[in-house]
Parts: structure tokens; sequence; C-alpha cells
């Protein structure tokens, strides 16, 4: 079957995409827009396919059906040089966020720059402690993941992240397993990094106090239907979604009717 044409100018679009581990469906014919610039969260409860949705996105698995594309161009369906392409224009952070625990944070921060471009040392040392700084960590080159705090290993993740200047940064989980305020730091930094960097992000999470803090746009994947539930701004949608388990989620179970404008 012929995927539909994509006819919007967004940044990332997401055209009749069904998603499966073998005969095993995960989500059925996706179909939205991330745009420029978008803090976009994937949210849904747990097991619904939020990291299988971000894997997609970024080219590690294959669609059963459907395309994603950037801009103009079907990244599904493109040739291997030219997904290159596109994959060197991504940042991730994975959800585990592991740095090398043998590598100080300058040289996990290092890794990517060493592999992808011809800089020197010196200027790999000082594009390093630039990416520091913008995640707030400046003076911590020479120390070990194990002898900073979970907060500052994230914010570390994402400098790696973004060491190749990545037009989209995807962030799979950046708050799981921090306490409230590191987890609310972390939000501080992301949209810090969106308005200096102009940056795309995309974020799979269902911490929702993270969700109504840094998101503009989202989409929330229904367990019970397997496919989309809505798509939009998560404010908007806790109050007036019509779908009453995306209202659910977003109220944290509480039964709330959808919300009429005064
Ligand atoms: N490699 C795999 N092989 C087979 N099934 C998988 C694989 N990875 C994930 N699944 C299944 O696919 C479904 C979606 O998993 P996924 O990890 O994408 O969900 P999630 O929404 O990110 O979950 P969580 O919020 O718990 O991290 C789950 O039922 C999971 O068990």
């Amino acid at each position: 079957m012929s995927v539909p044409a994509k006819e919007s100018k967004a940044k990332i679009s997401i055209r009749d995409l069904t998603m499966a581990y073998g005969s095993f469906v995960v989500m059925k014919d996706l179909t939205f827009d991330i745009q420029d610039r978008d803090i976009f969260v994937i949210m849904g409860g747990s097991g619904c396919g939020k990291s299988t949705l971000l894997r997609h996105l970024i080219g590690l698995r294959e669609p059963a059906k459907g395309s994603v594309y950037y801009g103009e161009e079907n990244f599904t369906e493109a040739e291997p040089e030219s997904r290159e392409k596109f994959i060197r224009r991504f940042g991730v952070m994975y959800q585990s966020g592991a740095l090398w625990s043998s590598l100080t944070l300058a040289e996990n921060i290092a890794l990517p720059l060493g592999e992808f471009t011809q800089m020197s040392p010196k200027a790999v040392r000082e594009l390093v402690s630039y990416k520091l700084a913008l995640v707030g960590l400046s003076g911590y080159e020479d120390y070990y993941p194990s002898q900073v705090s979970g907060g500052m290993n994230k914010r570390a993740g994402i400098a790696r992240a973004m060491a190749l200047d990545p037009d989209i940064l995807f962030l799979d989980e950046p708050g799981a397993g921090l306490d409230p305020l590191s987890s609310r730091r972390l939000d501080d930094l992301i949209l810090r990094l969106r308005d200096s960097l102009g940056s795309t992000v995309v974020i799979v999470t269902h911490e929702l106090a993270s969700i109504f803090a840094i998101a503009n746009n989202s989409v929330f994947l229904d367990t019970e239907t397997r496919t989309l539930g809505a798509v939009g701004n998560p404010s908007d949608l806790r109050d007036h979604s019509e779908n009453d388990n995306v209202r659910r989620f977003l109220n944290r179970g509480e039964e709330i009717a959808v919300k009429k404008d005064a």
C-alpha cells in the first residue's frame, strides 16, 4: 500500500506509521507532525511504544508500514548514504544516558568529535569545555561519571549528544531516576538549549511535571487502541481532549470532564 503524500512543511512528518516486533504490532497508523523548534513530547503509559517510536525516528528500526519524513525527504525510503546525512544531524541521549565510566566527562564528550571530525586535540578540548559550559558543568572536565551526581551525568549526556551541533535532539527519559529538583534543572536546561541554539527537541517521558513545564507539542500513544490518542499542546489536551484516556493520563488518573471555554 502506498504511503499518503506528505503535504505539510513540518520538520518531521510521521505518516501512516505502523511499528511491530515480528507479528506483535506495538502501534498502528500513526500520522502526526513535529514542527521546527518544537519541544515535542512522546507520551503514554508504560510499554505503549514510546522508545520504539523514538527508534523509528532515528532509523534504528524500520516501520512495518508507513514513513518518517525529515522536511520533504522520505527518511524511511532513503538510500543508506543519504540516511547517513540525516543521522549526522541528530543528537541522541538514550534511556540509560550512560557515559563511559572509565572516561572523564571531557573524554566522553570528545568521543563523537574524534570519530566524526578532523579537529585538532586542542580544538576538541576547547569545544568540549564550551559544551560542558552550556550544560552548567564548567570545571568538571576531568571528573569521572562516578564522581558527579546523577543530574550532572544526565547533563553531561546531553552535552555529548550536542557535541556535533545537532539540528534535532532526541532524549529518551532524560529525567528518569532524578530527584525532583535535579529533574527541574534538567527541564530548565532543555528549554534554554532550545531557545539559545534553536534546536528541535523530541523527548520520551511520562513525567507529568516535565511534560507541562517544557513541551509545547506532544503525541499520546494510546495502549488501549494501539494507535494515536491525541496530538497537541499537553495543557490543552489535559483540559480539552475528547479522548478519555488522554485526559485521565494527563490528570494523574483523575476522571476529569472536558473543560469548556468560558
Ligand atoms: N526488542 C523487542 N522485541 C520485542 N518486543 C519489544 C522489544 N522492545 C520492546 N518491546 C515491546 O514493545 C512494547 C513497547 O515497548 P517500548 O519500550 O517502546 O515502550 P515504552 O512506552 O517506551 O515503555 P516504558 O515507558 O516502560 O519505557 C512493549 O510491549 C515491549 O515489551
